[in-house]
């Protein structure tokens, strides 16, 4: 009897700054419903990678044709080049049949006539080529796509599809951090916002303005700071190509942020995964 692969799959990884997060893309997407195996996972911790393996463990083990060995391919998606090669070459001493295919600013079909188009991170291209694709099925007009991961990043694309670049600021946590790590009479108001962050659950509540303790004028200066930066990108490119743009929203801090903006917005907390699937499946 033939031992060869029935089936195959393929795994999209964004690996950015702090979290690496792991989905099966195309038909397999079905198939880990329910068993919440979409892996996010801290970089700094030590045992990441392990945590990673496990869950491609588990998820083969979840497919529906039991003796099945498929094929596995990973499409990866970083922004630090070190940890890449750490991860491939995990995945390739757990399991030598899979392959991987790390993605690269040419793969993302979006151009540009920035100078140097290699250097832009693959998260910016990936989301604003994502954004701008589901644009052209609604309203035409310019795509931003502001990022609220580690670092916010704030990108404008032409209608045409043409990525125009963007803004870089420090992200949420890291502008809590910088307090936090700086401002001794701050860090223990940080430290509760920062466990506010991390925990399972929601946030519930949008802090009231002003802030009216020290947790609460935190909350309320660096969300504020955040969302007035997007909507200042918003409203220069309005002016600089007289129409409206549309606005996506994506990243772990985008929740907390979309309360405070003026501005319209769409918000796609899994940006990078469907980038990542369309770009494999379409
Ligand atoms: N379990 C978690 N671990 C770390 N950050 C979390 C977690 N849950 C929510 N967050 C929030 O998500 C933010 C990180 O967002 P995201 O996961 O998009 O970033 P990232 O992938 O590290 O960054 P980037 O893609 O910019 O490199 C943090 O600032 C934090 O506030
Ligand atoms: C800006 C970040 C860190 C955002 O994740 C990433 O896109 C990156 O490493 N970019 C490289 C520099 C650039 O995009 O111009
Ligand atoms: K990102």
């Amino acid at each position: 009897m033939s031992q060869d692969p029935v089936e195959s799959l393929c795994i999209g990884v964004d690996l950015g700054n702090t979290r690496v997060k792991c989905w099966a893309l195309g038909a397999a997407a079905d198939w880990q419903q329910g068993l919440s195996l979409a892996d996010q996972q801290a970089i700094r911790s030590a045992a990441w990678l392990d945590r990673v393996m496990q869950w491609r463990d588990q998820l083969v083990h979840s497919l529906p044709i039991a003796s099945a060995q498929p094929a596995v391919e990973w499409v990866i998606a970083s922004v630090q080049a070190t940890i890449t090669g750490r991860f491939c070459d995990r995945i390739t001493s757990h399991f030598p049949s899979d392959r991987f295919r790390v993605l690269s600013s040419a793969d993302v079909p979006l151009r540009t006539r920035l100078p140097a188009r290699q250097k832009i991170g693959i998260d910016r291209l990936l989301t604003s080529w994502v954004a701008w694709q589901n644009n052209r099925r609604g309203e035409p007009g310019p795509t931003i796509v502001a990022d609220a991961g580690s670092a916010l990043t704030i990108d404008w694309t032409g209608v045409e599809g043409e990525f125009r670049g963007g803004a870089i600021l420090p992200g949420v946590q890291l502008q809590l951090q910088s307090l936090g790590e700086h401002i001794p009479a701050l860090s223990a108001a940080v430290e509760s916002i920062i466990q506010q962050h991390l925990s399972p659950q929601p946030a519930t509540s949008v802090p009231s303005f002003p802030g009216m303790d020290t947790e609460s004028a935190i909350a309320v200066g660096v969300y504020t700071s955040a969302a007035a930066a997007i909507d200042r990108f918003v409203q220069q490119v309005e002016l600089e190509s007289a129409t409206r743009v549309q606005l996506w929203l994506t990243g772990g801090d985008a929740p907390r942020i979309a309360p405070w903006l003026k501005s319209q917005y769409r918000l796609e907390p899994d940006l990078m995964r469907d980038a990542i699937n369309r770009l494999i499946y379409v």
